[in-house]
């Protein structure tokens, strides 16, 4: 099987789980098990030293029945067109459960942008954007950051997006730096939802943040801030990895530290002569697990091997469904990725929405407004996983996916 292909076909058959529990016909299933347009690009970018490299790009609509497509871009080696596809497919489900306007879209460059300048970097950013710009813009597909990519990068696409559109066009992407039109907050956006969705998780255990042993894969945008989140508030953070290794002090490690010591890129760990593998990482005794990088991380090689009692997935498909079936057959609490991650492109529909009206918010107000609505989907989903005796990731997928279809429905697409 290709790398990310068992991506796509487990959300596929949970779906048409999903679907059928919700009394739609095998046309709905037939509409939503694939994205409706999948563009592949092939961008020539001059290098430093005078040569030309031709990277592949993509960009995922997965359904536009609701309102434009949403979703982040990535800069990975590992990029595929099945990744691309699962992505924007979940970011359908993320929309649905924090109802926003939007549909699902997601895209990514194979590329390792640690390898490249940062001049590199620019070219291939404003190269991506010409080569997707007939699909894209602020009332079709809203590009957003992801793995490997920052404000800085958001920025050199809607540059290169304003001239061609020949305006100052803000709402084409999101997680822009504030002076471009960002919104407050967005930097931390991802990390705070995970924490609220941790809180939540925490109290249906009778739990809390406050001592808890917690253990994160990934320092990068997500694990980072959601690292800082639960130090602060009294957690003991006793590991952390990147793509290098990991951290481990039973202890509790001290995270004002690392983050003064990583770089852009969220790797810390090179630094330090006494580490871990990513592996023992999942094995580690803790309370609460969240993998913050990328996907495929817990199966059935490790699912039976995990301590913690609650897994809260702040990364795209870290969990395989079958690694879900057996977490929650042990009585571990998993709070699906498309719950849990949601805070991140909830707060980029709150920085389009400021863009569109030209008027902006505090960040407390967009802090309030993010708690509001994943408190709101956490209820729903754990009363619905609670009430129908499954497990949460299809109770999610039931909110998530029940908009689209009735959308999809009253348009006459199925
Ligand atoms: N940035 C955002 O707003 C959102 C991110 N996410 C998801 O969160 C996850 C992390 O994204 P970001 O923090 O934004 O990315 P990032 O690029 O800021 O950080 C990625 C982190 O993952 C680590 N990593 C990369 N390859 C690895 C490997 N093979 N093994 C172990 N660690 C590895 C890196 O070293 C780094 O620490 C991704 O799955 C992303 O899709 C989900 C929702 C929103
Ligand atoms: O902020 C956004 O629009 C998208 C974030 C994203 O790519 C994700 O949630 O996976």
């Amino acid at each position: 099987m290709a790398e990310h292909e068992n991506l796509v076909k487990s959300s596929q058959i949970i779906i048409k789980d999903a679907l059928d529990k919700l009394g739609f016909d095998e046309g709905m299933y037939e509409l939503v098990k694939e994205p409706m347009r999948l563009l592949t690009v092939r961008i020539p970018v001059r290098m430093d030293d005078g040569t030309v490299k031709t990277f592949t790009g993509y960009r995922a609509q997965h359904n536009d029945a609701v309102g434009p497509t949403k979703g982040g871009v990535r800069f990975h080696p590992d990029v595929d067109e099945d990744e691309v596809k699962a992505l924007s497919m979940w970011m359908t489900l993320k929309c649905g459960i924090v109802d926003l306007p939007y549909g699902g879209g997601k895209g990514g460059i194979v590329c390792d942008p640690r390898q490249m300048s940062i001049h590199e970097v620019e070219r291939l950013s404003r190269g991506y954007v010409r080569a997707i710009s007939q699909i894209v813009g602020p009332t079709k597909d809203i590009p957003a950051p992801d793995v490997f990519t920052n404000s800085q990068i958001m920025a050199w696409m809607m540059d290169e997006y304003s001239k061609m559109d020949e305006f100052n066009s803000p709402g084409f992407i999101t997680g822009k730096p504030i002076v471009l039109g960002g919104s407050q907050g967005r930097d931390r956006s991802t990390a705070l939802g995970v924490v609220i969705a941790i809180e939540e998780a925490a109290k249906r255990r009778g739990k809390t943040i406050k001592d808890s042993r917690v253990v994160i894969q990934g320092f990068g945008n997500a694990g980072s801030f959601l690292a800082k989140f639960l130090y602060d508030a009294g957690a003991k953070v006793i590991a952390i990895s990147d793509a290098h290794g990991a951290l481990h002090d039973p202890n509790g490690l001290d995270i004002d530290y690392l983050l003064d010591r990583r770089d852009s890129f969220g790797t810390v760990t090179n630094l330090f002569e006494d580490t871990i593998t990513n592996k023992e990482l999942f094995e580690l005794d803790c309370d609460i697990l969240v993998p913050a990088a990328i996907s495929n991380q817990i199966t059935e090689d490790n699912a039976y091997d995990i301590k913690a009692e609650i897994v809260v997935e702040a990364a795209n498909g870290p969990t395989t469904m079958e690694a879900t079936k057996i977490l929650t057959e042990r009585g571990i609490l998993l709070v699906p990725d498309v719950l849990a991650s949601a805070g991140g492109v909830t707060v980029s529909y709150f920085e389009w929405v400021q863009n569109n009206q030209g008027y902006y918010w505090t960040e407390e107000e967009v802090n309030e407004k993010l708690r509001e609505k994943l408190v709101r989907a956490f209820d729903n989903i754990y009363s619905l996983a609670q009430t129908r005796n499954i497990d949460m990731r299809l109770a999610a997928y039931i909110v998530g996916i029940k908009r689209t279809a009735e959308a999809a429905r009253y348009r006459g697409w199925a």
